[in-house]
């Protein structure tokens, strides 16, 4: 489970891996080592910020020296893994000064992965993929324009609309620390919009495309970005719309970029891919376990709050689980046995080892897009 989180870009990132360090029955963590003792802190405190908006974060003009006094004189930790964790953009990163690794830290690398994926995953779908120079390259393109330029742009806008409540929760984070001022961090949203919506074009140029479909997807995937983060829908604060807006976007969108870079987007896929995106919102459900007695303090209705922790657990790897056994029954119908078997075996043994899965799930969506190629 904790590579899905992972794999989705759920961005509490380190502690979605310590979610693979406490027991988990069934995908649900419910038990946790003492060693983890961050985990209960977090939980007896304020919400993950995914859920903050009812703390009435302002939509602008904060100062930086409003949340400047927040940060801590010394960080999480000094360690070297706090330095990989600075550069990855995960929870738990060293202090640092350099502007270049501070800017990179916003764009949250470690969640550039899910989008790559989808970009293989849309190649291969294609089926007109070939190991020439040029399909390399535009790949590679497609994967930059996805990972560093728009999901770094989604990053550092998640975190700009975020900053109040990161200085409560997360006060070493560059914004509220004041590590990076805010015309700087407003200068680095307005250049990875721009430089992915650019690239997004440039592909449909190079594709030759009559429809800019690269553009416009792009377009959608910011706009998705900017209500999902910025008031007043702030998409986030529903656990259902929010976790389907997330685990959409990052399995449907760049997989759609790449099918259309490569070949025919057609709506059968497009339909295909919505419904996997149902297992994203299973996958992001994993994040909630972690914050359920701060979001019952504060009267925050996550899934586990609102239908139990029990019930929570059953909707978390119910969707995941179903959504891939519908996927491989679809591919049955449509006369793909052996890509039907192969999912079915991936389904197997991530049903039976739940938290340690995301081998599984993560190539079942490659063993799909294949499929929907021949
Ligand atoms: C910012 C995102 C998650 C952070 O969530 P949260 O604040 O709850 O977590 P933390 O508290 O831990 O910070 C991800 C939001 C995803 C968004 C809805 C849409 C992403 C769009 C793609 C980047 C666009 C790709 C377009 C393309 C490939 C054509």
């Amino acid at each position: 489970m904790a590579f899905l989180s992972l794999y989705l870009s759920k961005p509490s990132t380190t502690e979605a891996l310590w979610v693979s360090d406490c027991r988990i029955i069934h995908g649900c963590c419910i038990q946790m080592p003492a060693a983890r003792i961050r985990f209960q802190h977090r939980s007896a405190g304020v919400r993950s910020k995914r859920h903050t908006g009812r703390l009435n974060v302002r939509a602008a003009g904060t100062e930086t020296d409003k949340t400047k006094p927040n940060a801590p004189e010394v960080t999480p930790s000094d360690t070297r893994s706090s330095a990989v964790n600075q550069l990855l953009g995960m929870k738990g990163a060293g202090k640092e000064t350099d502007k270049w690794k501070i800017r990179l830290q916003l764009t949250k690398p470690v969640t550039w992965a899910p989008l790559i994926w989808g970009v293989l995953c849309g190649a291969a779908a294609s089926g007109n993929f070939h190991w020439t120079i040029e399909d390399v390259a535009k790949s590679i393109t497609c994967m930059l324009m996805a990972g560093p330029f728009l999901t770094g742009y989604t990053q550092t806008i998640n975190d700009w609309y975020d900053r109040e409540i990161d200085a409560i929760n997360e006060p070493y984070r560059p914004i509220p620390s004041g590590a990076i001022s805010e015309p700087e961090v407003i200068t680095q949203i307005w250049v990875l919009l721009l430089g992915g919506i650019g690239l997004a074009y440039t592909l449909d140029v190079w594709a030759g495309h009559s429809f800019p479909t690269i553009f416009c997807l792009s377009l959608g995937g910011a706009l998705l970005s900017y209500i999902y983060s910025a008031p007043p829908l702030k998409l986030k604060q529903s656990g259902w719309i929010g976790n389907y807006a997330l685990g959409s976007s990052y399995i449907a969108l760049p997989w759609w970029a790449s099918q259309a870079l490569f070949g025919t987007l057609s709506w059968d896929v497009v339909v295909l891919t919505l419904l996997y995106s149902t297992a994203g919102l299973g996958i992001a459900i994993v994040n909630d376990f972690k914050s359920i007695e701060g979001d019952r303090a504060m009267g925050l209705q996550s899934l586990p709050v609102a239908f139990g922790i029990d019930t929570a657990k059953w909707i978390c790897i119910g969707s995941i689980d179903l959504t891939q056994l519908s996927v491989a029954g679809y591919l049955f119908a449509t006369g793909k046995l052996y890509y039907a078997l192969t999912l079915l075996g991936l389904i197997t043994p991530q049903i039976i080892f739940q938290a340690s899965a995301q081998p599984f799930f993560v190539l079942g969506l490659l063993v799909t897009a294949l499929a929907t190629s021949h």
